[in-house]
């Protein structure tokens, strides 16, 4: 019945087990948002809620329907006619409608959920296929809490659903309970035991109680089953669901598996940050795959083998989940190679600095904050007290007047290998007063491009950062200032530019 036996579906179920988690709830725009999403991303199946469970959720599953093109759109109920007859209203303008039933089959859900037998709930189960058949073609039948149940018995069960009509049977670990080699034993069992499996596909629907929902759900593959049932970020009923980018790209990662999906995984990133601010969900930092530091280096070990060679740290390449730029977080336990490539990265030739004395200084503002940004970077970098230029222009003096009925009028000193030099200049304001004052010591032709000044948080007392973008013998070059006075900010700005090329 597979084109492709080692093509594996990827069934997406973030608006409907995704969206049982509290506050997750979205509105019909959103989910249809989110739904697009899923269809560029490449799954197959959307499971776009569960229409007798309110109006607004049949009314998402009827514009959902009418939205998305290429995916299955399902809808689940339970084993009974009336969560039937309302799933197929709401697929009525579905292109490729599923519906997907099913109903409890361990004992323990026979028995004190349903207070019932097995006998009565394999006719349930085979009633209500039958009758979602009258309806669409599509039909998958769900096995609650099959990981707690009865192999013979849950055989039987999947036996009978697929006769009755199933094209594909969900084998849930509803609760997260298997271990992987119980679940894979579980998948293996059906697909040597159930005689007519071959007529449907063998879904698996893990959840994330132990932590073992991916682990569980590559066993489910690795043994037979083509369909996998996950969702963004892994969100879902309590511990969550299977993480679709986590099962992507273990896939991705481990070709022997021989096992591949339709995703495009470079919109991982976009789509995770979708669903996690819409259902207000943040995602946890160490989260695999879409996780702010899930290809952040910052020990200073780390950064050095991965800038000597990326894969000495990176089994998966950043891009293909749709991250631009690698990670190299500067803290206290990075060493003298990270700081040389963020300095680089800045526009600073390392072969001008003082690398030791720059790393000195890096380490106690590392201490005290807990991450080096490039801001704090650029700040150290143009402290006016400590030059990080081995022979670089260093302010040593500046005087400004300026205000109404007086001309702006700077004077400088700079130091210089040892040597002062000073000047005084007029301009129309006290920073071109400065620049013209700084220009005529360097005594050379540069040109001031671009400058923009930024208080870094508000208020009047505020540091100050300057920008300034220079021109010198045809190429630019980049400096950096910062001060609670804008015109000192000013000029080590100018400055911080003129020394890099200087
Ligand atoms: C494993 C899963 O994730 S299943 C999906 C879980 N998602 C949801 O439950 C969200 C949507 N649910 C709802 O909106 C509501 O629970 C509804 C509309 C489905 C039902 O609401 P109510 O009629 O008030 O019933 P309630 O939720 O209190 O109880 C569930 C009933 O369904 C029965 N039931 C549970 N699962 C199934 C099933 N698969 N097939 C048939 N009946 C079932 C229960 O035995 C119980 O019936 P009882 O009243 O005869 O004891
Ligand atoms: C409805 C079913 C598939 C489910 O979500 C589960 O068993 O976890
Ligand atoms: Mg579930």
């Amino acid at each position: 019945m597979l084109h492709d036996p080692n093509r594996v579906f990827v069934f997406d179920t973030t608006l409907r087990d995704g969206e049982q988690v509290p506050g997750c709830q979205l509105s019909t725009p959103e989910k249809i948002e989110i739904a697009k999403a899923l269809e560029l991303l490449g799954v197959d199946v959307i499971e776009a809620g569960f229409p007798i469970s309110s109006p607004g959720d049949f009314q998402s599953v009827v514009e959902l329907s009418k939205a998305v093109t290429n995916p299955i759109i399902c809808a689940l109920t339970r084993a009974n006619k009336g969560d039937i007859d309302s799933a197929a209203a709401a697929l009525k303008y579905a292109k490729h409608p599923r519906i997907h039933t099913g109903i409890g089959a361990s004992d323990m859900h026979i028995k004190y959920k349903f207070n019932s037998t097995r006998e009565q709930i394999l006719e349930r189960a085979v009633d209500a296929v039958k009758y979602a058949k009258k309806f669409v073609e599509d039909i998958e039948f769900y096995a609650e809490d099959a990981g707690r149940a009865d192999n013979e018995f849950l055989a039987q069960m999947v036996e009978a659903v697929i006769a009755a009509g199933a094209t594909v049977v969900n084998i849930p670990d509803t609760n997260g309970y298997c271990l992987p080699e119980q679940y894979g034993a579980k998948i293996l069992y059906l697909k040597e035991n159930v005689k007519n499996i071959d007529q449907a596909i063998i879904s698996v629907h893990c959840h994330n109680d132990l932590g073992l929902a991916t682990a569980n759900t590559v066993a489910g593959i690795v043994n037979g089953a083509r369909q996998i049932e996950c969702t963004i970020n892994g969100i879902g009923e309590r511990a969550g669901n299977t993480a679709l980018e986590e099962v992507a790209m273990i896939l991705k990662t481990h070709k022997a598996l021989n096992l591949h999906t339709n995703i495009n995984s470079k919109h991982f990133t976009e789509i995770s940050n979708m669903v996690s601010r819409m259902m207000r969900m943040p995602v946890q930092p160490n989260k695999a795959i879409i996780g702010k530091n899930a290809f952040a280096h910052s020990s200073g070990i780390h950064q050095d083998g991965f800038l000597k060679h990326r894969e000495n740290y990176e089994i998966m390449n950043p891009e293909d989940v749709g991250l631009i730029e690698a990670g190299i977080i500067l803290t206290a336990r990075s060493g003298r190679h990270a700081l040389k490539h963020h300095l680089e990265r800045l526009g600073y030739d390392n072969e001008k600095l003082n690398l030791d004395d720059v790393y000195q200084r890096f380490l106690v503002l590392a201490d005290e904050k807990k991450e080096i940004s490039d801001d704090d970077l650029l700040f150290l970098m143009s402290d006016g007290d400590e030059s990080a230029y081995k022979n670089g222009y260093k302010l040593s003096l500046l005087h400004v007047i300026c205000g109404d009925n007086e001309s702006p009028t700077a004077n400088i000193k700079l130091q210089y290998n040892g040597e002062e030099k000073e000047a005084t200049a007029t301009g129309n304001g006290p920073v071109n007063a400065t620049v013209k004052a700084i220009t005529s010591v360097i005594g050379k032709n540069i040109e001031l491009k671009e400058f923009t000044i930024q208080a870094m948080h508000g208020g009047s007392d505020d540091v100050s950062k300057v920008n300034m973008r220079v021109s010198f013998e045809g190429k630019s070059y980049q400096g950096y200032g910062f001060s609670t006075d804008i015109v000192k900010a000013s000029a080590n700005a100018y400055l911080d530019a003129i020394n890099k090329f200087l």
